[in-house]
């Protein structure tokens, strides 16, 4: 049998249905515990995402959010699924989430790169997110799929996303966050059901030793870290951007670096104990005060 290939145009007119999802502050608060905040009780920034009193919404909540469910697992697509890891993700507020909504998302293939055979095909999918009652944008999430088994299938080798260049001076702050072993388990329960993430089967096939944590998963937490070293308010969030430079395993300590330059956040982070680089070109862009 020969093996899976893109088509190219075919997942450029890939069809998704539109998804309708009305979240609540319960979805808003699981997302936040299950990113480890709310660990220390005293903490009263921290509780603000995990106690309905007052409820804020972390700015990177909406990933979690009308998820089109694992349409590259359809054979159709040519996405040798098992392959495939998260390569970026880009979100742009288009105004502060509520505790509350009910919204309508769209997802589309916006264009599909061939990195060459034995490298990897990139497919970039953006997802925006409506009011569903209004049919205002709420949300843009842009995302990078690093397909590690596709390269070599025909397509253009561009474009390609610039990441956000991280400053060359040592980072203002750093700051230590733990995962738990069990981290991966909390957060699926957000709708995000890659096996990858859970079955040691899966996990195996995929090239690694245990499951990995959810690339989103390690986001969120860098993204909070950031803010919290600078102590800064997450509704100022107005985009975010980052790409994801090695896997993780639940249980290991994030270091996430943080650099101020105006209204212009720059992170990466690192699992010290293995000298790894797990994310990097973070870049947070902050409303005007
Ligand atoms: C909507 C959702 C979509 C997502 C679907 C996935 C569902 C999720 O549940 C799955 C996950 O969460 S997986 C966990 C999170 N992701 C990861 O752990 C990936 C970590 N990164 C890697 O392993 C490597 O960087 C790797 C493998 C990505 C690249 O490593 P190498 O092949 O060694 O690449 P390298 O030699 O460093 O660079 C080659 C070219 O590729 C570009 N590049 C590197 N990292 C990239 C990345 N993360 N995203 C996009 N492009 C990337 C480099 O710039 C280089 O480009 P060029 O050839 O043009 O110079």
């Amino acid at each position: 049998m020969d093996a899976p290939r893109i088509d190219r145009e075919r997942l450029l007119q890939w069809p998704f249905e539109d998804v309708y999802q009305h979240y609540t502050a319960k979805d808003a608060m699981l997302y936040a515990l299950s990113l480890g905040l709310g660990a220390d009780p005293v903490d009263r920034d921290e509780l603000r995402f995990v106690y309905e009193k007052d409820l804020r919404v972390l700015p990177t909540f909406p990933v979690v959010l009308c998820h089109p469910g694992p349409w590259n697992a359809d054979p159709a697509t040519g996405i040798v699924r098992n392959r495939v890891l998260h390569g970026e993700q880009g979100v742009i507020l288009h105004q502060p989430l509520p505790p509350e909504a009910r919204l309508r998302g769209r997802t589309r293939i916006v264009d599909v790169i061939d990195k060459g055979e034995g490298r990897g095909a990139l497919v970039y999918t953006e997802r925006q997110i409506f009011d569903a009652d209004t049919g205002a944008p709420v949300v843009t999430l842009s995302a990078t799929s690093f397909c590690r088994a596709n390269g070599g299938f025909g397509g253009p080798s561009g474009p390609v996303r610039q990441p956000h260049s991280i400053p060359e001076r040592p980072a203002d702050h750093e700051i230590d966050w733990p995962t738990l072993p069990q981290t991966a388990l909390w957060y699926r329960l957000n709708a995000d059901f890659n096996p990858l993430h859970v079955d040691p089967d899966v996990a195996a096939k995929a090239g690694f030793e245990r499951p990995i944590l959810h690339g989103l998963c390690t986001f969120g937490i860098a993204a909070a870290a950031a803010l919290k070293a600078l102590r800064e308010d997450p509704a100022r969030v107005e985009a975010l951007d980052v790409r994801f430079s090695a896997p993780l395993f639940p249980g290991e300590t994030i270091s996430v670096e943080v650099w101020r330059d105006g209204d212009v956040v720059s992170f990466r982070a690192w699992v010290r104990s293995r000298a790894v680089k797990v994310l990097d070109n973070g870049r947070i862009r902050l409303r005007r005060s």
